[in-house]
């Protein structure tokens, strides 16, 4: 009796939300591919044919009917004999909306599986646009039996209302498990995603194909790293991540199984990966939002270098124009290391002095600042000339600004609203100062596969290695109005990341002064961070999505140690009967 196999072909690609007729292209491509390997089976991501995530978009009737029609039509297509698709889309049913995936196969629509279990944390809103699936059983694809969990249907998150969607696939038959997903890249995710994997491969018993999107969309970044494991843990593939990947693979029919042996290719973690996320990151926002190229000013500091170096990586030199605005407190080391990186990266290159503008400003203003104190106002009006100028230059040449406040600024507040701010994009905004001064030495070893600058030092060392200065006032140093960037950036991961009580942190050995101040800072900047340009989320909490605080919050924690509760207070049965009556 010959050998039984199945050959399943995994379609990481960059799918771009609401593109219905191009991510239909996509897939069309991905069968064609396939059906040149020999494929029984391809595989596409999650909500493919929409995008991921579609947020409110997938609510609007219309947007649901092309979802329909372009997954109607790629149906048709499989009477061809060819393989059958695997892929995802908004569906309607019984007037409910669900996460669907669909088995498209001989023609038709063959089958259909919901989502059971819907993410509503983090960046994640599915419970506010989705109905929630049922548990089903396996789908049958050239009589093999395939168990289609989406997503988080594997997550086994903690929560009373979860459907163990594996356990059940298992307990009707599954052979392979092959889940498509939307998963977010964040910092060493992969781990996490490989532990979520190797548990339900060890309760099931079964083998499972991790199938991820790859791509910018808006503030996430997918970055494929699809993979598969054999039932015994063995990897039996792995993909790359941040690049899209067809790959064909061989499932052999054993004793103990499916088995494959796939191709391993080996994955960026840690500081690589970060960087590799924010290159793709600004690429797919400048590509998916039509900008002939972005243009940034270029301070001869290190957040601008690092983002004018991220942008060469993602665009070319060719699309990205570095713009030096100096004024009275520009120091000469700030022009020269300007232009050095501004050369070194091959960038177009402008001096536009400020000082007209800024003297214009304050003449304007005299009357009315007639008696008062110079201070910080007369600084901010640099900060806004030069985003006015920078604003201006995109209006007339269509490329975007590229705004390049760090996560630690963001955190404080230290960044001018509508100047430094200005922008539609940033792509360290999710990047501490430390981690900027980190990814900024690693980038002159090394760059990513794909990126479009040119090798070696590519940031002058002095910019590296000069303390950091908003330059707006004589011999300023970020360090006059905030912490030391170690001590900044430790407190805040903890309050930010970790939302860590003020007395845990001060207790863990820092100043309590510094605590309060930092937590006050990033209290009172909530407003500037509501208006500020979207950015790569790379850290589990990243402002955006993931962190939705109230602008107006009078909360304040004073670092005091926190009362425990008085469970004596708490009427015996009081929750029951609370439940009881909104049941
Ligand atoms: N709750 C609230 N809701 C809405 N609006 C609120 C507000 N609180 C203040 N505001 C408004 O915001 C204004 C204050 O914000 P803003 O005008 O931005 O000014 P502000 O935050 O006072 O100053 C900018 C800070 O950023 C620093 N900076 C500037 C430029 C570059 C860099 C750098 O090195 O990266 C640092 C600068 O040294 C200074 O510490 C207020 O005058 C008020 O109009
Ligand atoms: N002289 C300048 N010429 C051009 N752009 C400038 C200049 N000064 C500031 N900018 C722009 O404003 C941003 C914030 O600048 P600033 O120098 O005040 O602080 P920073 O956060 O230390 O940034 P950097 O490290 O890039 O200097 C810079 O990244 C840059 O884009
Ligand atoms: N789209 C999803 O269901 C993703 C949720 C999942 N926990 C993840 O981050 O990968």
């Amino acid at each position: 009796m010959s050998e039984q196999q199945i050959k399943i072909t995994l379609a990481q690609l960059n799918p771009t939300v609401g593109d219905v007729t191009g991510n239909a292209a996509k897939a069309r491509a991905a069968r064609e591919k396939a059906k040149a390997d020999g494929a029984d089976l391809v595989v596409l991501s999650e909500l493919f044919v929409a995008g991921y995530p579609p947020e409110d978009l997938v609510l609007k009737p219309a947007f649901q009917s092309a979802c329909r029609a372009a997954i109607e039509e790629l149906a048709r297509e499989t009477a061809d004999g060819g393989p059958a698709m695997l892929i995802g889309t908004p569906w309607v049913e019984d007037g409910k909306l669900y996460n669907a995936c669909a088995l498209l196969d001989g023609g038709r629509i063959a089958a259909l599986r919901f989502k059971a279990n819907l993410p509503n944390y983090g960046v994640f809103d599915e419970k506010r646009l989705f109905a929630r699936g049922p548990a089903s059983g396996p789908v049958t694809v050239r009589g093999v039996r395939i168990g289609v969990p989406i997503c988080e249907d594997i997550w086994l998150e903690e929560s009373e209302d979860y459907e163990n969607v594996v356990e059940c696939l298992a307990e009707t038959g599954a052979e392979i498990l092959i889940v498509p997903n939307g998963s977010p890249y964040a910092r060493d995710k992969a781990d996490l995603r490989l532990s979520i994997v190797v548990a339900r491969v060890t309760e099931s018993g079964l083998p499972l194909i991790y199938l991820n999107e790859m791509g910018g969309q808006d503030e996430l970044i997918f970055d494929g790293a699809s993979f598969a494991l054999n039932a015994d843990l063995s990897v039996a593939a792995q993909l790359p991540a941040f690049e899209e990947n067809i790959t064909t693979l061989i499932w052999r029919k054993t004793a103990d199984g499916w088995r494959c042996n796939g191709p391993i290719t080996a994955q960026l973690e840690g500081d690589k990966a970060d960087y590799a996320a924010c290159v793709l990151g600004l690429r797919d926002y400048v590509r998916k939002n039509g900008f002939p190229g972005v243009l940034l000013g270029v301070s001869g500091g290190i957040d601008s270098a690092l983002c004018a170096a991220i942008a060469v990586d993602a665009l070319g030199a060719d699309k990205v124009r570095g713009v030096m605005l100096p004024f009275r407190y520009t120091a000469q080391v700030s022009l020269d290391d300007a232009a050095k990186l501004a050369a070194a990266l091959g960038i177009r290159y402008e001096i536009l002095p400020i000082a007209d503008a800024v003297n214009g400003f304050e003449a304007i203003l005299a009357p009315v600042f007639k008696g008062l104190e110079r201070d910080i106002t007369e600084e901010n009006l640099q900060a806004r000339a030069r985003g006015t100028l920078l604003m201006a230059i995109s209006n007339k040449t269509g490329a975007m600004v590229v705004t390049t406040g760090n996560k630690s600024e963001m955190s404080v507040g230290y960044a001018t609203l509508y100047g430094d701010m200005n922008g539609g994009f940033n792509p360290i905004k999710d990047i501490y100062k430390t981690e900027v001064f980190r990814l900024s030495s690693l980038r002159n070893e090394w760059k990513p596969d794909g990126a479009l600058g040119p090798s070696g030092e590519v940031i002058p060392v002095n910019i590296i290695i000069r303390p950091p200065t908003a330059e707006l006032r004589e011999n300023q140093t970020d360090q006059d109005s905030l912490p030391p960037y170690e001590v900044l950036d430790a407190i805040l991961e903890r309050l930010v990341e970790h939302e860590e009580p003020l007395a845990t942190i001060i207790e863990a050995g820092f100043d309590r002064d510094v605590v309060t101040r930092v937590d006050r800072l990033l209290n009172i900047a909530e407003y500037k961070r509501r208006q500020a340009a979207p950015g790569v989320k790379v850290t589990r909490k990243n402002f955006g999505r993931d962190r939705r605080y109230p602008i107006t919050n009078r909360f304040r924690d004073f670092g005091k140690a926190l009362p425990e509760p008085d469970e004596k207070l708490v009427t015996r049965g009081s929750r029951a009967s609370a439940e009881a009556f909104e049941g």
